[in-house]
């Protein structure tokens, strides 16, 4: 099993990290067997699995579900769970709380917040007792409604200036990596010269010390896209063409063949 200690050593090296997020066992089996460096157990979860259009409305208790999933098919890979919108906005102790169930009740090894200089005190605060924790800038996902959309950040030399703050930030509280999402990679190179923890990037380019990809998007299985995704296979049109020949077989009565049957 890593431990945080092998990402920073990940980055002095100049080895690049690799992060999938997924939400269940068989597809942890699988990036396990992959040897992939850490899984994320996403609030994307929300989006891929549970058709939302957002992740506001995940819960913690629907986190840990997908999460103790996650551990069992992968129990000896770095496991992060993201904190869902809610359960560490509010106070400090509801944060410890939260996190603390999401470390106790899943076997995970840390757990991921969004935002920055915001969150900076929670950070110092989950730290302190002993839960590592990854942070999170750029496109934060759960401020989607004050954002205006899924959209690029970082644009002007303004915003700029405030995720670079916001990282510096983050570092100083205590996070032992961040991701960085959808910025460009320019920013995304400044910031990872400057941290001494590693960054993993989604839509940040290639200078980031790691990259992290959503396991459905990566796979194919969505129809659509964001731009940042490279279709490694195309699932969803495999699964399309297997059920379809399911359908066929069956109604032809080629399926079940002498040997899926018990004579
Ligand atoms: N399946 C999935 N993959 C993800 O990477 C992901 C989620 N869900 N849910 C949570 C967040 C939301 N994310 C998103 C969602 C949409 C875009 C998107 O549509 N981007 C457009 C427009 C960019 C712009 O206008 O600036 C794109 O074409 O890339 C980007 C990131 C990333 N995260
Ligand atoms: C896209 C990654 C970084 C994430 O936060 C998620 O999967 O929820
Ligand atoms: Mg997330």
């Amino acid at each position: 099993m890593k431990t945080i200690h092998d990402f920073l050593r990940a980055k002095e090296e100049g080895k690049k990290i690799t992060m999938i997020s997924t939400y269940d066992y068989w597809s942890a089996r699988l990036c396990e067997k992959a040897e992939i460096d850490c899984i994320l157990v996403g609030d994307s979860v929300g989006m891929v699995v549970n058709g939302l259009d957002t992740t506001l409305p995940v819960t913690v208790d629907e986190m840990i579900y997908h999460a103790k999933a996650v551990r069992r098919g992968a129990p000896d890979t770095f496991i992060v769970v993201d904190m869902p919108f809610l359960s560490y906005q509010v106070k400090k102790e509801d944060a410890v709380y939260n996190a603390g169930r999401i470390m106790k009740e899943t076997g995970c090894n840390a757990v991921k917040i969004e935002g920055g200089e915001e969150v900076a005190e929670v950070i110092q605060k989950l730290v302190s007792v002993g839960i590592p924790v990854m942070g999170h800038l750029g496109l934060t996902p759960q401020s989607v409604h004050a954002l205006g959309g899924y959209k690029v950040q970082g644009k002007t030399e303004e915003e700029q200036k405030r995720i670079l703050r916001d990282a510096k930030i983050l570092e100083q509280a205590g996070v032992f990596a961040v991701v960085l999402e959808a910025v460009p990679s320019k920013l995304a190179k400044e910031i990872t010269e400057f941290l001494e923890v590693p960054t993993i990037g989604i839509g940040a380019g290639k200078e980031t010390d790691g990259q992290v990809l959503v396991f459905h998007d990566m796979l194919g299985f969505f129809d659509r896209s964001p731009k940042f995704v490279k279709r490694y296979m195309e699932g969803g049109r495999l699964i399309k063409e297997a059920l379809k020949n399911f359908k066929k077989e069956v109604q032809e009565g080629i399926f079940p063949g002498k040997e899926h049957t018990y004579d």
